[in-house]
Order: structure tokens, then C-alpha cells, then sequence
């Protein structure tokens, strides 16, 4: 373990007025700020005006690239060799939080810290040849102090998500969905489709996500070389967007947002005591107090590698707001963690490593027995027929039968099972041979003939009279199982298996068991011989130029009955792909209209109560007035249309991938069949581009012409672009979706506030 500081960089919002105040001296990397004294307090009073903070960067106009080379690519890097890291933006509200950690997801060039990491591990997972990497990721949102699991099939709280202790006192989310990613794609999709969840979800409808606390972390397991290593590197990285402080007797916030605003200023308050406690070094950390601190617990004094961005907005009307995010990240800047790799073995797999092991050794002794001329020796457990059948030959070579001379000594097992039943059948005697005297001794009479060696009288009263003829041991009584079953041939004895093969080599057995059976041959395709005949019809497949190819191909797609059969599959589950998009495009923007719809309704609600001040009552019951009723109810109806129909959504959706995939089948087995046909080496032809695009409608073609161009322009914006256009109607567009709400109502609730005389500058 490594002790590690905390590093913290400030990002400031570009504004047109910066208070005059704020000096920046970017080479020592300090923020001067002068706080005039209040005139409340009088001039004389011993207010501090000048402060001065210094940090690990203080990054003022720079790029989303720039941001992410400074603060976030070492923390990937370490990532990458199972080293915990969390990165997160602190500060207040509208300060450039979200705009840091997801940054504008319209723009590539202007994608925040999140997709820039997504896309860092998987470019260097693809380079380190030598490491397996399996990634998960998974989504948490904490609103109101309650945890949201984003990327759950069911959307809304989840009471069963819990904040536990791991063994090594780090922390984790139980319960949370971690989703298995294999590329930069898919991850970003993950991402994409959390943040919509984060707008769609049960609790927030009538409310904006950005006043929530959120999570995303990136669960990394390596193995080195061998994806079945039973030795894994865990290392995970969170991703922490802070809801935003916000003074509410300044802004005059109310209702929902009021509330909203207090949960998050308590847990943003708990999170300033427990860096107090870690700076103070003080025995009782409060972690506990609120989700927030519990989750953030391994990034504030665990086993992790740390970033803070305190992000400020330098304008003077926000000034103490500055000043107190200042003085909040120069104490995160002396906490300590204590940074290690997390290694971890996973016994399931140290088992198959020995599995695979021992087969391997099994092989190479049989090749070697081979090589030797040896013949095939079974190197298994023997079978209940080879045992007994090793129980009567140590019987007769005990007794000095003559026609054993040796018992099986080919393998160290068939040795040690030799000296098993030699010792069994010797405790077989003895065991007899004490009944005997013991029956003798007490004058119970003698044996039945046949019953033993010793079983006749005159043996009785003689002690260790055991031979019987000067012939050796005698043997006892066979146990009743020891006659070996009828029919039982499971497997060849190991008397036989000492007679080198009579199979012939190459038989169906040998090629099961031999590691020496190749094959010269390449594997002649299904029908091969029907391909060849019909390709002197055909003129067979290769030197054809590409025009004859696609003329032969359209001709057997559309006169030959083999071709025929397959391209109406092919048509039939195009159709019905073409109708499934349709469908999802229709729903889409039905989802999307009723979630306007019901926007405009909260709004509507919203400024209607802010205007008609607290509601009446009447006994129990309160009074609303005719148009609050009706919006009220409008909403309700909205809020049930919008779930079925995103439940519509979803249905369609899950049916995208399978009917997707059933197109392509058709088409590769068109296309493997016209190769057949053709008689041409397999591969030889391929679905050429036009064929796919034939497939593509208006919308479809125009969007690929247009990722052409951006892959063009910057090849690295791939994966972006295609999770993006995945995420079909539904495209994040954080700016002009979810923050632009929130925005909107907050600046509603503000602007009413002003109006009504609540808000003090
Ligand atoms: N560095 C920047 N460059 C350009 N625009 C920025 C920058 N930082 C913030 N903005 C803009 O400022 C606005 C507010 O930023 P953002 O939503 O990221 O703030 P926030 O701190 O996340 O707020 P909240 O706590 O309310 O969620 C956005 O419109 C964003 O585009």
C-alpha cells in the first residue's frame, strides 16, 4: 500500500464578468480572492478579505480533451493495473459539474470526462494483448438521500440496494445491477440509456435529475494471459457528478426544488464534516451519516486514487459560494489515501486450472507411451471391474499360483491399487484366521468346509498354521460383490490395456483419445460434391471479375430455386426489421411528446400553486382550486399514458437485437449457399457492402453517409457516434433534455421568487 494525496483541480466557468476580486497565478497554481468586509459588521472588525488556496491545477479556459489529459488519464492508467479510482466535481450549482463529467453529448469535441474514459480502457484493453479485461458497469443515482439503481430493468427506488463493508473495509452498493460490457460502445450505450433513465424514472418525472447525486462506475477484472488465470486483478472507477450546493433563501427556491435543495445541502454538509474528521485525523470518521459519504467512502480514506474538480463559476454575484468550494477543496487536498492492487483468487477457477492440468499431463503421457511403443495405457481412476479383477490375480500370486507371476506395474496408480488389494486380501486372511481361533478357542466347533484355509479340524487349536500344502496363502471367502457383473465392460482391464492396440489408427476411438491424430486433409464442405458438378454449370467461382460475381449472385438469388428459397427469407425478415424500426421510431416519439406533455404540465403546476400562494383547507381536506384539479388530473393521465407506452417501448426494443440478427443469418446462409453453389473456396465471396445498403431506408442511408464523414474527420469518435445513433429517438442531449428542464425551473422558481419579492440579492 502506497499513501497517496488526494489531488485536486479547479475548473472555472468561462464567464463575460468575472469578479475583479479572483486572481489567478496559473505557474503556482493558487487562487487569490479578496472578500471586501461586510459594512454589517463595520469597518473595523477582524473579517478576513484576502485568501489564498493552492492546488494540484487550476485550469481556467481549457478544453473537455485537456481537462480529461490533466485530471483523469493517470487515474485510468492506474485503473488499468488494478488500482481503485474516483474522480468527482464538487461546487455550486450551475458551476460545470455535469458539463465536466458528461459534457455536452451532442459534440464529440465537447463530451465530458465519462465517455473519455470509456473510451481510454478500451483502447488500451485492445493494446494489452497479454491481460484478459472483463468490464461491468453500473449506474447509481442518489436523490433525496434514496439510492436509484439506473440501470435496473425497473426503474424507481430500489429498496433493496444496500451500502456494505467489503472484506477489505472499502465499500460497495448491494443489489446494484452491474451490467457486462465487451466495448466502448456498449459501455457508452449503458451510460447513455442510465441518463435516461435518470429523466424517466418513477421519482423524477415531475422533477429534473440534475438535483441528484450520481455514480457511474467502471468494474474492471483482469487475468494475465489465460482468460481462465484463477488469479484476478479487481479495480473499479467511480465517476461522481455532485449535485450542485445552492443557497435557497438566496434564490427563493420552493416546493419540490426546496426540498430537493435541502436534501442535497445536508448530504453535501455531512460530506464536509467527514473530510473534517479524515483532515483532523480524527478517530470517528462519520461515513455512515448520510449514502453519499457511505458510498464515497473508499475515495475519501480507502484504497483509491483520488480527483476532486472543484468547479467555480468566478462571477461576482457568486462569489461566496466560490469561496466556500475554495476552502472545501484546499481540505480535500491534505486527505490521504492508501493506494493498492486488489488481487483476488477465484477457487472455481484455480479448480479448472488443475483440470486442465491434469488432462494436459494425461496427454503427454499418452504420447509418450506412444512414442515408446508402449501402447495405450489408461492413465485414469480403474473402474469397480478393474479392481476386482486386481483382487483375484493378488489372490492367486499370493496363494503361489504360477500363472501370475507379476501383477499390473504399467502406471504409479495401477502400482499403488497392486498394493491395495494385496493388503486386502491379506486382511481378509487374518480376519478369517482370528474368527477361526477365536471359534476354536472357545470350543464353538468347526467350520463349515470351505469356509477358510483353516476351516477343517484338524486345523483347530493350531495358532498360525496358514499354509495349507506348503502352497503359500490360502485365500478367504470373495466378497459377494467381487464377482464382476455380467456385461460389464465400461472399460478394457488393465491386464488388457497392457496389450499394445489392435484398433487401427485413425479408428473413430484413436482420433477421441490420441493427441497424434491429424488431419492432412482440409474438411470438405456439406455437399461438396453437388458444389463442384453444378460449378462447371456455373463456371465455376474463381477468376471471376467482381461484375460476373454479382451478375452470377443476382441470377441465383433470382432464378435458381436454392437461391430463391433463401433471399425471400431473407426479404421476409428484412420486412418485418423495417416494421419493427418503424414501430420503435412511432413509440419513440410518442414517449417523447407525452414526456413534453408532462413537463409542461409540472411546470404549469408548479407556477400555478407559486402563484396562488399555500392551498386553503376545509376541515382535513385541502381545497384546490377548478384549474389545479384539472392540471392535476391532466398529469395523472399523462404520467399512466407515458408508462405503457415506455413499457411499449421497451418490448420493441428487446425484439431489435433478435431480428437484427435474423437478417444477417439469412443473408450469411444466401451468401454460403451461393458459394456452395458456385463451388468457389469458402469465404471466397462475402455480402458486399451494396447488399447491406439495399436494405437501408432514406433516414438509415443518410445517417450512415453522415457517420462517414465524422469517421473521416476523427476515426477515435466511432463508438461515440455509434452508441449515439442506438440510442435512436432517445439520444442523450443532456443540455437539451433533462439539465435544460432542470434549468428552466429553476430560473421559473427564481424568477417567480424575484417577482414576489422573496429573493435577496
Ligand atoms: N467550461 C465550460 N464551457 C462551456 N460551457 C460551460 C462550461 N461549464 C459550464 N458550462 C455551461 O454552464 C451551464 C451549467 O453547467 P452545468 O449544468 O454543468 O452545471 P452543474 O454544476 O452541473 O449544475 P447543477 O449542480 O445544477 O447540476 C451549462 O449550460 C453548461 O453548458
Amino acid at each position: 500500500m502506497v499513501k497517496t494525496n488526494v489531488k485536486v483541480y479547479v475548473r472555472t466557468r468561462p464567464t463575460s464578468s468575472t469578479y475583479d476580486g479572483i486572481r489567478v497565478q496559473q505557474d503556482a497554481s493558487t487562487i487569490h480572492i479578496k472578500i471586501p468586509k461586510s459594512e454589517e459588521m463595520g469597518l473595523i472588525n477582524n473579517q478576513q478579505e484576502n485568501f489564498s488556496f493552492k492546488f494540484d491545477g487550476i485550469l481556467e479556459n481549457v478544453s473537455q480533451d485537456n481537462i480529461y489529459t490533466t485530471t483523469t488519464h493517470e487515474v485510468v492508467d492506474s485503473l488499468l493495473s488494478g488500482i481503485n479510482g474516483t474522480v468527482f466535481c464538487y461546487g455550486q450549482t450551475g458551476a460545470g459539474k455535469t458539463f465536466t463529467m458528461s459534457g455536452d453529448l451532442r459534440h464529440f469535441q465537447r463530451r465530458g470526462l465519462i465517455p473519455q474514459a470509456i473510451h481510454h480502457i478500451f483502447r488500451d484493453i485492445d493494446m494489452r494483448v497479454d491481460k484478459m479485461y472483463t468490464v461491468h458497469v453500473s449506474y447509481l443515482e442518489i436523490y433525496n438521500d434514496q439510492m436509484y439503481d439506473l440501470l435496473s430493468d425497473k426503474p424507481g427506488s430500489n429498496e433493496s440496494l444496500a451500502i456494505l463493508e467489503d472484506s477489505h473495509g472499502g465499500s460497495y452498493v448491494r443489489g446494484l445491477t452491474k451490467v457486462k460490457v465487451h466495448s466502448e460502445e456498449e459501455a457508452l450505450m449503458q451510460y447513455f440509456a442510465g441518463d435516461q433513465g435518470r429523466s424517466t424514472a418513477g421519482h423524477i418525472l415531475n422533477t429534473s435529475s440534475s438535483r441528484s447525486h450520481t455514480v457511474f462506475t467502471l468494474h474492471l477484472e483482469m487475468r494475465t494471459s489465460e482468460a481462465a488465470s484463477e488469479r484476478a486483478v479487481l479495480s473499479k472507477l467511480n465517476l461522481v457528478d455532485l449535485a450542485g450546493s445552492e443557497r435557497t433563501k438566496k434564490t427563493g427556491v420552493t416546493g419540490q426544488t426546496m426540498i430537493e435543495a435541502q436534501f442535497i445541502n445536508r448530504s453535501l454538509s455531512f460530506l464536509e464534516q467527514t473530510v473534517n474528521a479524515l483532515s483532523k485525523k480524527e478517530n470517528h470518521v462519520p461515513y455512515r451519516q448520510s449514502k453519499l459519504t457511505s458510498v464515497l467512502r473508499d475515495a475519501l480514506g480507502g484504497n483509491c486514487k483520488t480527483i476532486m474538480i472543484a468547479n467555480i463559476y468566478g462571477e461576482p454575484s457568486h462569489v461566496s459560494e466560490t469561496l466556500s468550494t475554495l476552502r472545501f477543496a484546499s481540505r480535500v487536498r491534505t486527505l490521504v489515501t492508501d493506494v493498492g492492487v486488489n488481487e483476488s483468487s477465484d477457487p472455481l477457477l484455480l479448480l479448472r486450472r488443475y483440470e486442465r492440468q491434469i488432462k494436459e499431463l494425461k496427454q503427454e503421457l499418452a504420447m509418450r507411451d506412444a512414442l515408446s511403443g508402449r501402447g495405450r495405457i489408461s492413465y485414469d481412476d480403474m473402474s469397480d471391474a478393474e479392481v476386482r479383477e486386481l483382487n483375484a490375480l493378488a489372490k492367486k500370486f499370493l496363494s503361489g499360483n504360477t500363472d501370475v507371476e507379476e501383477l499390473p506395474c504399467e502406471t504409479v496408480k495401477s502400482i499403488r491399487e497392486a498394493y491395495k488389494q494385496m493388503r486386502a486380501v491379506y486382511q481378509a486372511v487374518s480376519t478369517d484366521l482370528r474368527e477361526q481361533l477365536q471359534r476354536s478357542m472357545s470350543g464353538l466347533g468347526a467350520v463349515a468346509p470351505g469356509q477358510g484355509a483353516s476351516g477343517t479340524e484338524d486345523n483347530v487349536g493350531k495358532v498360525g498354521e496358514v499354509e495349507r500344502g506348503g502352497r503359500g496363502f490360502a485365500v478367504g471367502t470373495a466378497p459377494i460383490d467381487a464377482k464382476p457383473q455380467p456385461g460389464d465392460t465400461t472399460r478394457p482391464s488393465t491386464v488388457k490395456s497392457q496389450r499394445p492396440s489392435v484398433d487401427p489408427p485413425g479408428g473413430a476411438e484413436e482420433e477421441e483419445d490420441s493427441m497424434l491424430v491429424t488431419r492432412t486433409s482440409p474438411p470438405r464442405g456439406r455437399g461438396g460434391s453437388r458444389g463442384a458438378s453444378s460449378s462447371a454449370a456455373a463456371g465455376g467461382g474463381v477468376g471471376m471479375t467482381v461484375a460476373e460475381r454479382n451478375a452470377t449472385f443476382l441470377r441465383f438469388k433470382k432464378e435458381l430455386d436454392e437461391g430463391r428459397g433463401l433471399q425471400a427469407v431473407v426479404l421476409d425478415r428484412t420486412a418485418h426489421l423495417t416494421e419493427l424500426k418503424k414501430s420503435i421510431k412511432e413509440v419513440s416519439s410518442l414517449v417523447n411528446s407525452t414526456k413534453y406533455e408532462i413537463d409542461t404540465l409540472t411546470e404549469q403546476l408548479g407556477a400555478k400553486k407559486a402563484l396562488s400562494g399555500p392551498a386553503t383547507t376545509s376541515g382535513e381536506e385541502t381545497v384546490l382550486d377548478s384549474e389545479q384539479y384539472s392540471l392535476i388530473k391532466d398529469l395523472k393521465a399523462a404520467k399512466l399514458r407515458y408508462r405503457t407506452e415506455f413499457d411499449r417501448l421497451k418490448e420493441l426494443r428487446s425484439e431489435l437485437d433478435p431480428a437484427m440478427v435474423a437478417v444477417a443469418e439469412a443473408k450469411q446462409n444466401l451468401v454460403d449457399e451461393f458459394n456452395r453453389w458456385v463451388g468457389s473456396p469458402q469465404g471466397l465471396f462475402t455480402l458486399s457492402q451494396d447488399e447491406d445498403d439495399a436494405e437501408l431506408d432514406a433516414g438509415e442511408a443518410f445517417e450512415k453517409m453522415q457517420v462517414g464523414r465524422i469517421m473521416a474527420k476523427n476515426p477515435e469518435s466511432s463508438a461515440f457516434h455509434a452508441a449515439r445513433r442506438k440510442m435512436g429517438g432517445n439520444s442523450p442531449n443532456r443540455y437539451h433534455g433533462v439539465k435544460a428542464a432542470a434549468e428552466a425551473t429553476r430560473r421559473l422558481e427564481y424568477e417567480k421568487a424575484i417577482a414576489a419579492g422573496l429573493a435577496r440579492g
